[in-house]
């Protein structure tokens, strides 16, 4: 069963229902079962809504045969029809106690992998040559590397590939604009040099004809293979791939320069794709440049819109990257899914993009192609978001004010040594960076702001980093290592509640890997913190007066809260500390 859900076992068993008592087949996912919150409810069965057409009869009959014809021998407690026919669940407890003692031993938590892996090229991070990541690439980087780890447990192939742009005009005016300044091949200027010089470049560019004219025949040396100019090409590449590395280090990113394939790499398949589109008749040539137009395009003149695979200079640009891109990762790659975590101003240009790859071939019914498109991060006032100074912010120094304001935090309460101190600062701000990034829809833009995210109740990733720690505090104490065959008790709703939270993984993980919606993960684990919150609060677990037996089944619910929660959270890129 795919992931392993609740609901989908429930969906089978409520399919026979249906096919016994009136002959009609759907697929588990067909059932509609949706956890409940109501109360002495778990799960809420909505199929008989949508079968009462096609079966001819009201929804509430329908709902009342599945009722009767439900086999709930071990798995359901109560079932009642409700409202204009919905059908309510309970599930037994014995079922509900034995399931979740059975995860204590398993490692992936009830998630199975999908029985059908796909094979995914992943696009992201993708920052600039020359220039120093900003904020939306952080976006990208986070976001993308959530969905990596998601895509990977729920057992898919995914291969990431870094889109770095380091190729095209503007290099033309650095190379030029580096020599002017005196720079070599082997000089030591730093990223911070380079994004001064790229801003020096294009003032010059744009004030000196004389300096335009020059960038462009350097362009021309360095699309022709001129050594020379790749030597300082080169240069830029590895100076820019170190600051790159470093945030990634900070982030804790496993993105090497071996995943980076930046716009350069497919420079040797342009010509043949290019090529390729004019066999195929694909291409007109319009205003002196080689373009493609895909149907449903259209500017606000109603003009149907071109993608330009080939400039009137001969030049190639973004989108015939792109092209070659998307060929390349489905042909000698073999890949099923392309994924592009990039921001959403560049939907239109994807759009076409996979438009054009569908009409050469390079996309087709086996395949699908997204863009994974994300909002800004806004300041606190509202808008774009800046330094004290005004400032564009840079992305290391942000990253380094929240490890230095995740340390005021844990310094207030920690016992631990200075060197752990340190630690558990980076995974806290980190992990705060990145759990305010995740928990927002990614499509929306979202408010930067230092207290919300550190704050340690709500939906933040310490409130969950400190439930976790509560855990291990609480199994520490207890000097026993809760075993696999230990007998879970439900004697009281709050234990209940957990253990139903807890087998709650498999559908967090499927709605997450499945919209490519990592919030949706975010969502599950911060309402399994708090069920857990609330069982630490009404459930004694160590107090002298509980038995044995009693105290024994809290210890397995507790290790289970803490090996969902840090589960969850690894697959989100952020790190549980034991002790906070
Ligand atoms: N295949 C792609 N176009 N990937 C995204 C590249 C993003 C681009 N380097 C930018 O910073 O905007």
């Amino acid at each position: 069963m795919a992931y392993g859900d609740v609901g989908i076992e429930l969906g089978a068993r409520v399919a026979a229902a249906l096919r016994r008592g009136l002959g009609v087949e759907i697929t588990p996912a067909e059932a509609v079962i949706r956890p409940s919150t109501r109360d002495g409810v778990d799960y809420q069965c909505n199929a008989a809504m949508s079968l009462a057409k096609k079966v001819g009869k009201p929804p509430r009959e329908v709902a009342r045969s599945i009722v009767d014809n439900l086999d709930s021998a071990d798995l359901v407690a109560t079932t009642e029809v409700a409202g204009p026919g919905f059908v309510n669940i309970r599930l037994s407890d014995a079922w509900l106690a034995g399931r979740a003692a059975a995860l204590l031993g398993d490692d992936r938590l009830g998630v199975d992998p999908v029985p059908d892996p796909r094979r995914y090229a992943l696009d992201y991070s993708s920052p600039n040559v020359a220039k120093e990541m900003h904020v939306g690439h952080l976006r990208s980087t986070i976001i993308g590397d959530a969905l990596l780890r998601l895509l990977r447990f729920a057992g898919h192939e995914v291969t990431p590939h870094n889109h770095v742009g380091d190729w095209g005009t503007p290099f033309g005016m650095l190379i030029e604009h580096l020599l002017d300044e005196g720079w070599t091949p082997d000089g030591g200027h730093s990223i911070s040099d380079l994004n001064g010089f790229y801003q020096a470049a294009r003032a010059k560019f744009d004030a000196d004809p004389v300096f335009a004219d020059r960038s462009r025949k350097r362009v021309v040396a360095l699309q022709g293979g001129d050594e020379a100019t790749l030597a300082l090409w080169r240069r830029l590449v590895e100076e820019s791939s170190r600051h790159f590395q470093k945030v990634y280090g900070m982030l804790g990113i496993e993105l090497t320069p071996e995943d980076m394939y930046g716009e350069s790499f497919y420079n040797p398949y342009l010509d043949d794709t290019i090529a390729d589109l004019e066999a195929k008749g694909l291409t007109r040539v319009s205003d002196g440049a080689v373009c493609v137009f895909p149907p449903g395009f259209s500017n606000r003149e109603g003009e149907p819109l071109p993608l330009i695979v080939r400039k009137g200079d001969g030049g190639y640009g973004y989108a015939t990257t792109d092209l070659a891109t998307a060929r390349y990762w489905t042909g000698e790659r073999g890949m099923t899914d392309l994924l592009y975590v990039v921001g959403t101003p560049q939907a239109q240009h994807f759009a076409m993009v996979f438009a054009a790859s569908r009409m050469a071939g390079y996309l087709t019914d086996d395949h699908t192609a997204e863009h994974i498109g994300f909002g800004s991060i806004l300041g606190e006032d509202g808008k774009t978001i800046r330094t004290r100074a005004g400032g564009s912010v840079k992305l290391v120094e942000l990253l380094e004010d929240a490890v230095d304001n995740a340390a005021k935090t844990v310094a207030e309460r920690s016992s631990l040594d200075a060197d752990a101190q340190a630690a558990v600062a980076r995974a806290v701000g980190i992990g705060a960076v990145k759990y305010a990034d995740l928990s927002n829809d990614r499509e929306k833009d979202y408010v930067f702001t230092w207290s919300r995210m550190l704050a340690k109740e709500g939906n933040t990733s310490v409130y969950l980093q400190y439930a976790n720690a509560r855990c291990h505090s609480v199994l520490a104490k207890s000097g026993t290592t809760p075993a696999a065959d230990t007998e879970v008790l439900l004697g009281s709703p709050a234990e209940r509640a957990l253990a139903l939270a807890l087998l709650r993984l498999p559908a967090a993980v499927e709605a997450a890997a499945t919209a490519y919606a990592p919030h949706k993960l975010c969502g599950y684990l911060y309402e399994l913190a708090t069920t857990f919150t609330a069982f630490y609060d009404g459930c004694p677990i160590l107090k002298p007066d509980v038995p044995a037996e009693v105290r024994a089944s809290r210890l397995v619910l507790t290790a289970l809260t803490s090996a969902v929660l840090t589960r969850g959270l690894e697959l989100l890129g952020i790190e549980a500390p034991r002790e906070l």
